[in-house]
């Protein structure tokens, strides 16, 4: 059981990095790799997934060295990795293992994947069924998931629509269409992150995007590897960004986060929210970011419907405890690919919420959650059920508590943010000075 902080009177306060990017981390040691030549990466996250990530690659063969922050893969192309000697471990990572899957559906031997209980109960029928639409053949247990057998075969063109709004399964569709012998194109149901798209173009690969959900691929062209600087994860900013908004007297600058509109959605909330927050964006080629600087307000009610998720899908958790201290009820409709994350995630979040006393009720597709401005907690022991949002975002609910919490898990936070913990208590200790962290 971990003992939480608590926020003293004078909130959070500092400058803060936050870690890579977890999406780009993966691409760039999975595009690294296809590619030809060496790729250098900077500000690689080193999360858990992201570390499964490396491993896998290490397994296929590729050389991989690890400098802590940076990380130099030396790139074989498709057609040069090898078979591995034993399954590959996906760990924790959705995004790992439905990506391999695409790109490795396009290879000469046969893979095998598997991943840890969670994992093992995450659907991947969303990725084995289009692939056959590309000539791939991946195996899953009758229920659909974990372990796959992918049976690496010459793949070819095909139109695709998909879905499910899905970033993970676009990604595998992409891999596979690179791989084959004509060009393809994927319509997907709603815009998701498009971290795959800019990079593998920065790399040289031919990808047009139309009309914002229609992804043309045109095979053939030589991946080269480059040097990419991973912007800090949105995802991982959110934390904060929530917590200087909802702990009074709080001021906070978060450095060079990634701002690509397909993962901006917590700031379009937060905005509608009526926080008070101001961005120094970045000039970038590629993936857009800038600086965040965030104070405490007051917040409204929000309204999200399916079009709203894409963009925010990770920090749903967030915008429930936004809600939970806004003044009204807020709505969250959309949202049922929470339940098949880590943890049903609409599930999970609403009983954490209950222990704090939060009025919430579950939606088959997201909740209704009844704001204050302070809460009644009914049950002090939060729990990260192993899955790292969760217990994020526990940690920056329990600033808001009128008494101490504890956590349960709290070393899942590892998966995507290993620094959390140390992040927090440096905003928690600051002073209104600007202290940089990194
Ligand atoms: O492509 C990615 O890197 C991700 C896509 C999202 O999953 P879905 O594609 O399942 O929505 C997201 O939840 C995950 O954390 C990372
Ligand atoms: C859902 C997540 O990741 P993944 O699907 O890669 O396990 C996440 O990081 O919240």
């Amino acid at each position: 059981m971990k003992e939480l902080p608590i926020a003293n009177q004078t909130g959070l306060h500092g400058t803060l990095t936050v870690p890579g990017d977890k999406s780009i981390s993966h691409r760039a040691i999975m595009i690294g790799s296809i590619a030809e030549g060496t790729t250098t990466i900077h500000h690689f996250l080193r999360g858990n997934d992201c570390l499964s990530t490396l491993q896998a690659f290490r397994d296929l063969g590729v050389q991989i060295e690890d400098n802590g922050d940076t990380i130099t893969v030396h790139g074989k192309g498709f057609a040069g990795l090898h078979p591995a000697s034993h399954p590959l471990d996906m760990g924790n990572s959705g995004t790992t293992t439905r990506l391999m899957m695409g790109l490795l559906a396009g290879s000469q031997f046969t893979t095998k994947l598997i991943g840890d209980a969670s994992l093992s109960k995450r659907p991947m029928k969303r990725v084995s069924e289009p692939l056959k639409a590309f000539g791939g053949e991946v195996q899953l247990t009758t229920n659909g998931t974990l372990p796959a057998t992918i049976v690496g075969q010459q793949l070819h063109g095909a139109e695709y629509e998909m879905k499910v709004a899905s970033a993970q399964v676009k990604s595998a569709l992409i891999f596979a269409a690179l791989q084959a012998k004509q060009s393809s194109t994927i319509v997907e149901k709603l815009p998701t992150r498009n971290h795959t798209e800019i990079m593998l173009r920065q790399f040289g690969a031919h990808i047009r995007t139309v009309a914002h959900k229609i992804i043309l691929v045109e095979p053939g062209s030589p991946l080269i590897g480059r040097e990419i600087t991973v912007p800090g994860d949105m995802s991982s900013a959110a934390f904060f960004l929530v917590a200087a908004t909802i702990v009074p007297h709080s001021k906070v600058t978060l450095k060079g986060v990634n701002l690509n509109p397909t993962r901006t959605g917590i700031i379009d909330i937060l905005r509608q929210m009526g926080a008070k927050l101001t961005i120094e964006e970045r000039f970038s080629t590629g993936e857009p970011s800038g600086d965040i600087t965030i104070e405490s307000s007051a917040l409204r009610p929000i309204h999200l419907t399916a079009k709203d998720i894409p963009a925010v899908i990770d920090e749903l958790p967030l915008v429930a405890l936004l809600a939970a201290c806004a003044d009204g009820q807020s709505t969250i409709h959309g949202a049922q690919e929470l339940r098949v994350k880590e943890t049903d995630r609409i599930k999970t979040v609403v009983a954490e919420l209950r222990k704090l006393g939060v009025q919430v009720k579950e939606l088959p597709d997201g909740m209704v959650i009844d704001g204050r401005s302070s809460w009644d907690v009914q049950d002090p022991q939060l729990e990260s059920y192993g899955d790292h949002r969760l217990g994020m975002m526990d940690a920056i609910a329990a600033l808001k508590a009128d008494q101490p919490l504890q956590l349960a898990h709290a070393d899942a936070v590892a998966v995507s943010y290993p620094g959390f913990f140390d992040d927090l208590a440096t905003l928690l200790g600051g002073t209104q000075h600007d202290n940089d962290l990194n």
